[in-house]
């Protein structure tokens, strides 16, 4: 095998998928500690401790205590290379998190035992359906009282729609919570608050009928335990791969991220058995990421990442071959070699260039507003890497200036933040002002925070007069030209320079449609025709 089909093999990307508050950032910064990639063992602080949020930067989603943004973590575990793509769990984020679903081969479900299979988890699994990703479950929080666990997983069979094959077994939950059971193995893991429970920190018994460990938790609660395995090996399904990999069966873990307990027992079964890199749809033909030439797709895009550096990221999944630093790729939309050779790498807490990235692996491109998502990059073969989803704005807001004398400012700070694909912004043609289109309320909040503390501008949204907007194209030059005259004033330009329709009521653009049939009114600016062709 060659070097980088080798290192495509050993390749594990997922990414942490939850409803806001599950535990997925608890998570995520316990398997970094596993990973080397976090030296403070021990207790997770506050979330506002500056050193527990090492996948959440900004400051913003400290104060409002949810995960704007998702970040990429590379860490080493057991011989294999992990990549985890962490996610927004608040809805208005959805878009971010949908892209970010096309760029793994994995995902890791997160579920609050109390709160059991919630509506953001429902919308996630749609998502995951869409490309048929093996999913895992931890249902988190088990050493507050929850539902109980036979009712959970019957939960996720019947909410969800997949068969849950359990792989671990709470014995007791809340304060009698004991430990979990193993059942592929059949070794019961004890919790002990306040210990780190790694392995080597961890009391293990070899099984339920180990004396010793009647002794130390009573025979009770283990009797009980037995009598519900039972019926959860009647009720639930026993673990098989090839369902897990073709997304039709679920294994399901307990245990309680923030004391580290459950969750190596999870990770040591992950990097077994969570697929490695998958071959890729591209247009004309399929990746296979064993290919020596380089390919990789571009899911998000991300201003500002760094405070200090103020550069613009663009994130790229490699699909085959491999990146080498001083390398050179092919862009594909633009038709131009580009310089990658400084492209950057996610270790965990720190940012740094990268060495060498293969298959499965996401590097950062420093992007100065040619890089588009969706964008396609290789050796010079011209593919499309197809299903990057792209978003309509459903939401439309008036920006207001307090100074405007900045208005440079915030041309230049709502045009970057419209590449990250949340938000984007509109140039009336008959006015001066500007109209910020976004997909969840929250994201005016974020580009209001963020014009201020990244671009120095005050900006306030106002009501807007805009339902929808619709990407005007014609195949007849005269046509458009005509409608660019008499439906100015509902007219506009977005960020690329194409044409876009704001129409005030749904009516209103029924009624247009009607009038010039030979104009296309699309929904979405299609994100391979980007960058000013519409
Ligand atoms: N009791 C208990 N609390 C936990 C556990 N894991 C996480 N929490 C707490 O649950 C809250 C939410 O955890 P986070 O990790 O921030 O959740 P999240 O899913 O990342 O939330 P978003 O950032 O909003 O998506 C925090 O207060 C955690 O301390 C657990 O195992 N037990």
């Amino acid at each position: 095998m060659s070097t980088h089909a080798a290192e495509a093999a050993r390749r594990r990307t997922f990414a942490i998928i939850s409803h806001p508050d599950a535990g997925k950032t608890t998570l995520t910064e316990k398997l970094l500690l596993f990973g080397g990639a976090i030296r403070q063992a021990g207790s997770v602080k506050s979330r506002k401790s500056a050193k527990h949020a090492t996948s959440d930067w900004m400051t913003l989603e400290k104060e409002r205590g949810i995960s704007v943004t998702s970040s990429v973590m590379q860490f080493p575990y057991d011989g294999r290379i992990v990549n985890l793509l962490d996610t927004p769990g608040h809805a208005d984020f959805s878009e971010d998190t949908y892209r970010v679903l096309t760029a793994v081969d994995s995902a890791l479900m997160v579920i609050d035992c109390a709160k059991g299979v919630e509506e953001r988890t429902i919308k996630l699994m749609e998502v995951c359906r869409l490309r048929d990703t093996p999913i895992m479950t931890f249902i988190n929080k088990l050493d507050r009282e929850g539902k109980y666990p036979i009712e959970l997983l019957d939960e996720v069979e019947r909410v969800l729609d997949i068969p849950c094959a359990p792989i671990t077994w709470p014995i007791g939950m809340g304060s009698r919570l004991k430990g979990v059971v193993h059942l592929l193995t059949g070794e019961v893991h004890l919790f002990e608050p306040g210990k780190n429970l790694t392995r080597q920190d961890s009391t293990i018994y070899a099984s339920l009928d180990d004396p010793a460990l009647a002794q130390r938790v009573g025979a009770e609660v283990l009797n009980e335990v037995s009598e519900e395995l039972v019926l959860v090996q009647g009720a639930s399904h026993p673990f098989d791969r090839e369902l897990y990999l073709a997304g039709l069966q679920t294994p399901v873990f307990f245990g309680s991220a923030v004391n580290n307990f459950g969750v190596q027992l999870l990770l040591d079964f992950f990097v077994e058995h969570a697929p490695p890199p998958k071959p890729r749809d591209a247009s004309a033909r399929v990746i296979s990421p064993d290919e020596s030439a380089f390919s990789g797709f571009v899911f998000k895009i991300q201003a500002n990442m760094d405070p200090l550096h103020r550069d613009r990221v663009a994130f790229l999944r490699v699909c085959s071959g491999s990146y080498e630093p001083g390398g050179k790729a092919y862009h594909v939309r633009t038709g131009k070699e580009m310089r990658i050779g400084d492209a950057l790498t996610f270790m965990a807490s720190e940012r740094g260039l990268a060495e060498y990235a293969y298959p499965g692996d996401v590097i950062g491109i420093h992007n100065h507003g040619t890089i588009a998502i969706a964008d396609t990059f290789t050796a010079g073969e011209p593919l499309q890497f197809t299903g990057i989803p792209s978003f309509a704005p459903e939401l439309f807001r008036r920006v207001r200036l307090r100074d405007p004398l900045r208005l440079k400012q915030l041309h230049k700070g709502l045009t970057q933040l419209s590449e990250e694909g949340a938000t984007q912004f509109f140039r009336p043609l008959l006015a001066n002002d500007l109209i910020l289109g976004a997909i969840g309320t929250l994201q005016f909040e974020v580009v209001a925070y963020r014009l201020k503390d990244e671009y120095g501008v005050e900006a306030t949204f106002e009501p807007a007069q805009v339902v929808t907007a619709r990407w005007v194209k014609a195949e007849d030059g005269g046509a458009l030209e005509e409608f660019r005259e008499k439906a100015a004033i509902h007219l506009a330009i977005d960020a690329t320079g194409a044409l876009v329709y704001l129409a005030p009521t749904r009516v209103n653009l029924q009624m247009v449609q009607e009038r010039w049939p030979k104009l296309r009114f699309e929904a979405t600016r299609e994100h391979a025709q980007a960058s000013g062709t519409g």
